[in-house]
């Protein structure tokens, strides 16, 4: 097990559980994407680490394309903005699409996205959440399909998850000190 980062306050999600879920994740899209080919669409950054085992649980035939959203103007609120930093290279038309997440805050960015990728008409759409933060009398703008796990209110790093680009190396997810980003 990977030693704790000083500026972590807590473990929320191990190394053991994050193989154990997206293991589990890999199962269900392997069963219910068999014979569709389906287009894994990564949200950069945050997503490129879930992505990554994401693809290899999956043992159906499948493909990946990347796009790059900026949502948070000062690392830890979310702007309300969502801009389009690099698109898909990949044409969506006809195609399934799974777009993959780090984590479900407001939602803001992934309601975004699946309207934009809506529009282009593709022959379905779901999201694979690995992480959805328990907002007290909040329902997030969308509902994920996958959902890897629930994890605290609280500023969580790790697992490509970052604050101000840094902790994104680490394996386990956890709650970044409140010294650490003040
Ligand atoms: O549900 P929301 O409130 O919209 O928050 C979720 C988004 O926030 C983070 O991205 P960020 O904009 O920090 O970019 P990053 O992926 O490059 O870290 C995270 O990776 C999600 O994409
Ligand atoms: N790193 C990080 N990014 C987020 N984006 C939305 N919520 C979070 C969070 O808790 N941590």
């Amino acid at each position: 097990m990977a030693e704790m980062h000083p500026d972590v306050e807590s473990v929320v999600l191990s190394e053991e559980d994050i193989h154990r879920i997206v293991s589990r994740m890999g199962r269900q899209i392997s069963e219910d994407y068999a014979d569709k080919n389906p287009l894994i669409v990564a949200v950069l950054r945050g997503a490129f680490v879930f992505t990554a085992d994401l693809m290899r649980a999956i043992t159906v035939p499948c493909s990946v394309d990347f796009m790059a959203v900026s949502s948070y103007g000062d690392g830890v609120k979310s702007s309300g903005v969502v801009r389009i930093v690099k698109d898909l290279d990949t044409k969506v038309e006809g195609r399934h699409i799974i777009v993959a997440e780090d984590i479900l805050d407001s939602g803001l960015t992934l309601s975004y996205l699946v309207k934009l990728l809506q529009s282009r008409k593709p022959a379905s759409i779901e999201i694979a959440a690995f992480s959805i933060k328990d907002i007290p009398n909040h329902t997030p703008a969308v509902t994920p399909r996958y959902v890897g796990a629930h994890v605290p209110d609280a500023f969580v790093v790790g697992y490509g998850l970052d604050y101000a680009e840094r902790y994104r190396n680490l394996p386990y997810v956890g709650i970044l000190k409140p010294e650490a980003y003040s």
